[in-house]
């Protein structure tokens, strides 16, 4: 007898199935068959998107197979599709992400990678708000992403996909953002699983690892980007002082006032780096 109470059956859908079904309803709502660029908006990057080019097509993120409403202050729950200023090229803007703290598996945190590289991007970028370990960079410095430390003790890869991570963060394209900024500074970035921010002992053992920057995100994600064969730049805001180099306690208010009161270096910055790729 069929009854139609029973819990739904447990999805069969691979995840990369569910990264071409969400960018079938992408190319479909956008009208367009292929999308270029991706940029994942993190804390304090939220305003970027408009200073892009000419947004094409809004998408609340509940419509496209797999994605959530944003689930952290600072983040839209929507994904744009904007003509990028000057090149013309096409831009998918996920404003938001899943972090992998919200308990949707690993595969849920890089789902709008495996979607944007399965809608043809072939670079993405990663932005994110983070704590900084040298108090000379204070609050609002964006730091270009050198390379990561991934202490979530998880990966998005199965099998044996055994990845080369060399490189992961692409030079040239670091190379590109000092073209516009000759000031940028680079670091080293180190993920850990959230969502409680650092001890200051666990601060201290990320530096000591050779880490610059603490966050909750963009490892991950990478490293399925290198996994679909995508060029990557990641740019962090230092939002806060990290645990223990801070002289006050830490908190997601701090870092939504700090990326509000970046939002016009950052969206400039953005703005001109992605204009160029
Ligand atoms: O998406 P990001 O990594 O920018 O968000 C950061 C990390 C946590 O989600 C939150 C902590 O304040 O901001
Ligand atoms: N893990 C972590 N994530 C952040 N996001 C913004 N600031 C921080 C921080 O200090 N630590």
């Amino acid at each position: 007898m069929n009854d139609a109470t029973a819990a739904p059956a447990p999805s069969t859908e691979t995840p990369q199935q569910l990264a071409e079904e969400a960018a079938a309803v992408i190319a479909e709502r956008t009208g367009r068959p292929r999308h270029d660029i991706a940029l994942v908006l993190g804390s304090g990057w939220a305003g970027a998107a408009d200073l892009l080019g000419e947004t094409t097509t809004t998408i609340d993120n509940a419509d496209v197979p797999g994605f959530a409403p944003a689930a952290v202050a600072g983040h839209s729950g929507s994904m744009r599709s904007i003509t990028v200023a000057g090149s013309g090229r096409q831009a998918l803007v996920f404003g938001t992400r899943t972090h992998f703290y919200e308990g949707r598996g690993v595969a849920a945190v890089v789902h709008a990678v495996r979607t944007a590289a399965a809608a043809g991007c072939s670079t993405l970028v990663l932005t994110n708000g983070c704590g900084g370990l040298d108090p000379d960079r204070a609050p609002g410095t964006p730091v270009l992403i050198r390379d990561h430390i991934n202490l979530t003790a998880a990966t998005p890869l199965e099998g044996a996909t055994f990845v080369d991570l060399t490189d992961l963060y692409t030079p040239r394209l670091r190379e590109l953002a000092r073209e516009v900024d000759p000031t940028l500074d680079d670091g080293v970035y180190v993920q850990f699983r959230g969502p409680q921010y650092e001890t200051p002992a666990e601060v201290r053992m990320a530096g000591i690892l050779g880490g610059d920057l603490v966050g909750m995100s963009t490892a991950l994600e990478a490293i399925a980007a290198r996994e679909a064969g995508m060029d990557i730049l990641g740019i962090s805001l230092v939002t806060n002082a990290a645990a223990g180099v801070s002289d006050h306690p830490l908190s997601h208010e701090e870092v939504v006032a700090a990326g509000q009161a970046a939002a016009g270096r950052c969206s400039r910055l953005l703005a001109d780096v992605v204009g160029r790729i």
